[in-house]
């Protein structure tokens, strides 16, 4: 290792990867489709890569110190880590080459399958709203020293006109083996962490090669100390300490930065221990984030020593314009207290925000000196890192700014609104709170008079390039607002139909008018703001646009209720209205930062309760609020999930309660472990919910049981993930192990999930199996028996 090893004084912990443009997510999918082959796609990626090296050095970081991450995924950056590590489950043995090396084509097929063989399995980034690919671990799983992309990057950089010297990013060993899960056939019990050591040998492998190819400093992510287990892991004398001194000891390698993040690494009890521990160890630089995590102690700063500590003080999860003022105050009180040596960094990568607040041309005047997307971040940290070294004149003028933008954003009309701020300070438990279940479920069925195991969908149908196409042409201005408006009826009038035809019980109007679940809600909501260009990875080629929640939140007029009351004139069968949940808008939003969640929640809440009630009104006699997000938002620590659960749930409630005894409320969560939040579904206090079961083949209905649910239920008998048509016996043989474990009172028969990402074709050939797999069943003569009881009741 280099004795001279000076960490620059800003930096970032990576930045978005598929470009301001997209064109890497374009490439990626040109590739698949087989327009551009793998040079052709490693041609974009270098160019993008190299326009990213300019951008950040046009932004203040320097090209020649190590302040430039290299994490470049072409897919994900843990499936990079398992490429790299040859870490690959027995059904792809095949597909690493004799030393361990995994090729593009290769890395791709992990990512999405091939015949019979079931991609990794997409998981949640910690609580953020990126998706990796789940290792699989097991006893005779090998490790190898491959990171030959890696090593490319750097070396190709070096080689460039005046040298470029990148510091490359790795998901470190820990948090790699924390984040897998037991391959298939694992013993019981079988926890990846324990094959640590060989994974410690072949990172060992990794920091030589990427030493040997020019690095000074590589950067290694372990966000995984902060979950329930990093208290344990990063004691003294533990894990973390025991296998970073082995790194730390190796002759050769760069020098290392060890990143945390996503909140308090370690025992959250002891700040800053984890990062002592890992100077202990010998790691050249720790980090911390200071946005989401707590602030080190002084007795963790004093352990640190010569290790340099990079603060993420800079917001990577969130769009808001730095209050450049605090954070340098906490930059200089870790310096100022112990003599620490101090970077100023972002929290996390930025890989969570968009590029570039300029290239928005259309949001509201007020907004955009309020935010910072990457390239804002970049130089936030830049700035910080001027004023530590230079104090205060020195960065005089963009002090004021922040400042000044600070001020207007907190007294600008919209930010806070009186009319609705005493809308939820005024609220008595009478709002959270609905009749008796039973009573409802009675009032509700004479009003309906469904029959047993009723029938319905999640709500969307397929988005078609024609609906997809009619969007485009309103928005580019091809067709007037009338034709569009149009064209909507005649797709409700035929998804209508189409049901019917079906012999679904309750019917949808389909979301036609809808891009996006929680857009569609954002856009017809004050306090919400949409992004033209705010694109950011969701997982692989996929990127979502959050919209940007800035103000206090209303609903100026109904907005869903025009599209449900034409559905609902067009058929005699009870229609479901379609909303989207106070949690879900949240976790699928850029939220604002100035006061807490769930103060935030309420307001949505409100917001949805006023059109429910309109659309009572218009006589819907349904309403489905979807929460697909609920789980999503689950802190990371346990310790934290109770605080959380108790105001989701009560958002949710605030949102529904208001409906009368008579209105079916229906809720739809898209997944089906359930555990640990079993109770917090029950609080909700839907009368109906909706969720994923098709791929469990219903295990999920067994947990119900054993809980004592009591309302309506609709376990998922169609995965609508994949567009396999399940044969009518299929579903007759779930809806039968449902039945085994629930009475059929309870039960509902749906899809898993909304079909808009399907095709018509196999989506009405799954829908006819399904309708005949509840008559079928219905006809079993006990069942008859229940329905006949029912219809006198
Ligand atoms: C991700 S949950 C989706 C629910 C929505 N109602 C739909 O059907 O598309
Ligand atoms: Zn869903």
């Amino acid at each position: 290792m280099s004795t001279e090893c000076t960490f620059p004084a800003a930096t970032i912990l990576g930045y978005p990867r598929i470009g301001p443009n997209r064109e890497l997510k374009r490439a990626v999918e040109s590739y698949w489709a087989g327009g551009i082959d793998e040079a052709g796609l490693q041609r974009v990626a270098d160019e993008l890569q190299d326009r990213t090296v300019a951008r950040l050095v046009e932004l203040g970081l320097s090209a020649a110190d190590s302040s430039i991450p290299a994490d470049f995924a072409l897919y994900d950056q843990v499936l990079d880590a398992t490429a790299a590590l040859g870490a690959l489950p027995a059904r792809f043995a095949d597909l690493a080459g004799d030393d361990g090396s995994v090729g593009t084509a290769e890395y791709f097929t992990l990512a999405r399958g091939d015949g019979d063989r079931a991609p990794l399995e997409l998981t949640k980034w910690f609580d953020s709203n990126y998706h990796y690919l789940v290792p699989e671990i097991g006893t005779a799983t090998t490790f190898s020293a491959g990171a030959h992309r890696l090593t490319a990057t750097v070396r190709r950089q070096r080689q460039r006109e005046r040298g470029v010297v990148l510091r490359p990013v790795l998901v470190g060993p820990i948090t790699y083996l924390l984040l897998a899960k037991a391959e298939e056939g694992s013993p019981e019990g079988f926890d990846p962490l324990s094959r640590i050591d060989d994974a410690v040998v072949a990172y060992v492998g990794i920091l030589a090669s990427l030493a040997e190819a020019g690095a000074e400093w590589v950067q290694l992510d372990e966000p995984g100390l902060v979950g329930d287990r990093g208290g344990e892991l990063a004691a003294p004398g533990g894990l973390v300490e025991r296998v970073y001194r082995q790194l730390a000891g190796t002759a050769e390698r760069p020098a290392l930065l060890v990143t945390t993040g996503y909140g308090t690494a370690g025992n959250p009890a002891k700040p800053g221990e984890a990062l002592a521990v890992l100077a202990t160890a010998g790691v050249e630089a720790v980090h911390a984030d200071l946005v989401k995590g707590a602030k080190p102690s002084t007795e963790a700063l004093q352990a640190l020593g010569t290790t340099r500590l990079v603060a993420g003080v800079v917001d990577g999860r969130n769009v808001w314009r730095n209050n450049l003022q605090a954070s340098l105050e906490v930059l200089e009180h870790l310096q100022g207290v112990t003599g620490t040596v101090v970077t100023a960094a972002t929290s996390t990568s930025l890989l969570h925000v968009p590029h570039d607040v300029q290239a928005e041309t259309a949001l509201p005047e007020h907004l955009p000196a309020w935010l910072s997307f990457a390239d804002q971040k970049v130089r936030e940290a830049v700035v910080l890192a001027r004023g530590l070294d230079g104090g205060r004149p020195s960065i005089a003028a963009q002090l004021q700014d922040a400042d000044a933008a600070l001020r207007q954003r907190a007294r600008f009309d919209g930010v806070v609104v009186d009319r609705v701020r005493n809308r939820t300070r005024d609220l008595t438990e009478e709002a959270f709170t609905r009749g008796p279940a039973e009573r409802r479920a009675e009032v509700q069925q004479q009003r309906l008079g469904l029959p047993v195991l009723p029938t319905t969908t999640i709500g969307s149908f397929p988005q078609t390039g024609e609906v997809r196409g009619a969007r485009a042409a309103v928005r580019n201005g091809s067709i007037s607002q009338a034709e569009y408006d149009q064209f909507l009826r005649q797709e409700i009038a035929r998804v209508v139909r189409l049901q019917e035809g079906l012999g679904l019980d309750v019917l949808v109007h389909g979301e036609p008018e809808r891009n996006d679940m929680v857009q569609y809600f954002a856009e017809n909501f004050d306090g919400f703001a949409a992004t033209e260009q705010g694109w950011v990875q969701s997982y692989g080629s996929r990127c979502t646009r959050p919209s940007i929640l800035w103000g206090d939140v209303s609903r100026p007029q109904a907005f869903t209720v025009p599209w449900i009351s034409f559905a609902q004139s067009l058929t005699e069968r009870p229609l479901k209205g379609m909303l989207t949940g106070p949690v879900t808008i949240l976790a699928w939003s850029f939220v604002r930062d100035d006061q807490p969640l769930g103060n935030t929640a309420n307001q949505v809440a409100l917001a949805l309760r006023d059109e429910i009630a309109d659309l009572e009104a218009a006589g819907v006699a349904i309403v489905q609020v979807d929460e697909p997000a609920l789980r999503e938002l689950l802190p990371l620590r346990s310790a934290d999930h109770q605080a959380y659960l108790t105001w989701s749930v009560r958002a949710f409630r605030l949102a529904t309660a208001g409906a009368a005894d008579q209105t079916q409320i229906h809720t739809h969560l898209c997944y089906s472990e359930f555990g640990e939040v079993i109770s917090a579904i029950d609080g909700l206090d839907a009368d109906v919910t909706s969720i994923e079961a098709a791929r469990s083949r219903l295990e999920v209905v067994e947990d119900l049981a054993g809980f004592g649910y009591s309302r309506g239920i609709g376990p998922g008998v169609y995965d609508i993930h994949s567009p396999r048509v399940p044969s009518e016996q299929e579903i007759t043989a779930l809806i039968r192990t449902a039945l085994a474990a629930l009475p059929a009172q309870q039960l509902w028969i749906n899809p898993d999930c909304g079909l808009k990402t399907r095709g018509y074709e196999e989506t009405v050939v799954s829908l006819r199996n399904l309708v005949a797999a509840a008559r079928t069943v219905r006809e079993g003569t006990d069942i008859g028996e229940i329905e006949h009881a029912l219809a006198h009741s």
